[in-house]
């Protein structure tokens, strides 16, 4: 079956902060040949202002960002449905923390977004499936990652209320789960051979 045909997907790279969803969710939308939106550039100010002082996110800081990701996730695949020249697997690379089921469930596009009142219906969501790749590792590498990253926002504290939030995604459906303390590449090869194994070829 000729790639362009399959269904499109939105593929989300998702852990903690400073697991590396950057760096690999980068590299395998260039591996794929996909665009890729890195949830972090999406933030509100506020948002990173409040992480930058030390605060974690709540839920109510978070679902408005996570309905902005989600959107422009879907931008990008109606943007290859529109363009007579796209040839390739349709779909996009979302790096983004994602760290309880319900955010998930946002970027899926199967929860109603929040921002929509309840006397009105919800816009009808773009049939865009979405797979997960997680980065699991522990603790202590996490830390010495983020405490070793310089000029960034989110400070190597923070990284416990991270963990705390975290709802492991491993028993739901459609998940590959790639190892910390892997090399990029192998974590950018496994990914890919997990995703293709889920999804289908790319
Ligand atoms: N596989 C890896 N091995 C070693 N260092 C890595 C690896 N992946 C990422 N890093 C480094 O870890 C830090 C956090 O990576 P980053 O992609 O910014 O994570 P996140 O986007 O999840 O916060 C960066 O300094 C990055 O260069
Ligand atoms: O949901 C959150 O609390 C944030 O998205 C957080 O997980 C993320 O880590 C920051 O945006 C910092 O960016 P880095 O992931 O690059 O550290």
């Amino acid at each position: 079956m000729d790639v362009s045909s399959k269904h499109p997907v939105l593929i989300l790279v998702m852990g903690v902060s400073g697991s590396g969803k950057s760096t690999i969710g980068s590299l395998l939308a260039d591996s794929l040949a996909l665009p890729f939106v890195d949830a972090d550039d999406l933030h509100p100010k506020e948002n990173v202002a409040k992480m930058s002082s030390g605060h974690p996110l709540t839920d109510e800081d978070r679902f408005p960002w996570l309905e902005i990701v989600r959107k422009a996730a879907e931008q990008h695949v109606l943007e290859q449905d529109a363009d007579p020249n796209f040839r390739g697997r349709r779909g996009v690379v979302v790096a983004c923390s994602a760290l309880k089921k319900k955010y998930r469930d946002i970027l899926r596009g199967v929860d109603k977004p929040r921002s929509v009142p309840e006397h009105l219906d919800p816009p009808h969501p773009h049939d865009l499936p979405a797979y997960i790749a997680y980065i699991k590792g522990d603790r202590d590498l996490l830390f010495d990652r983020m405490h070793n990253r310089k000029n960034h926002f989110m400070k190597a504290q923070m990284l416990d209320s991270q963990l705390t939030d975290l709802e492991s995604p491993e028993e739901e459906p459609g998940v590959v789960v790639i190892r910390l303390e892997d090399s990029t590449e192998k974590q950018v090869s496994d990914a890919r051979d997990g995703l293709t194994k889920l999804a289908g070829s790319f």
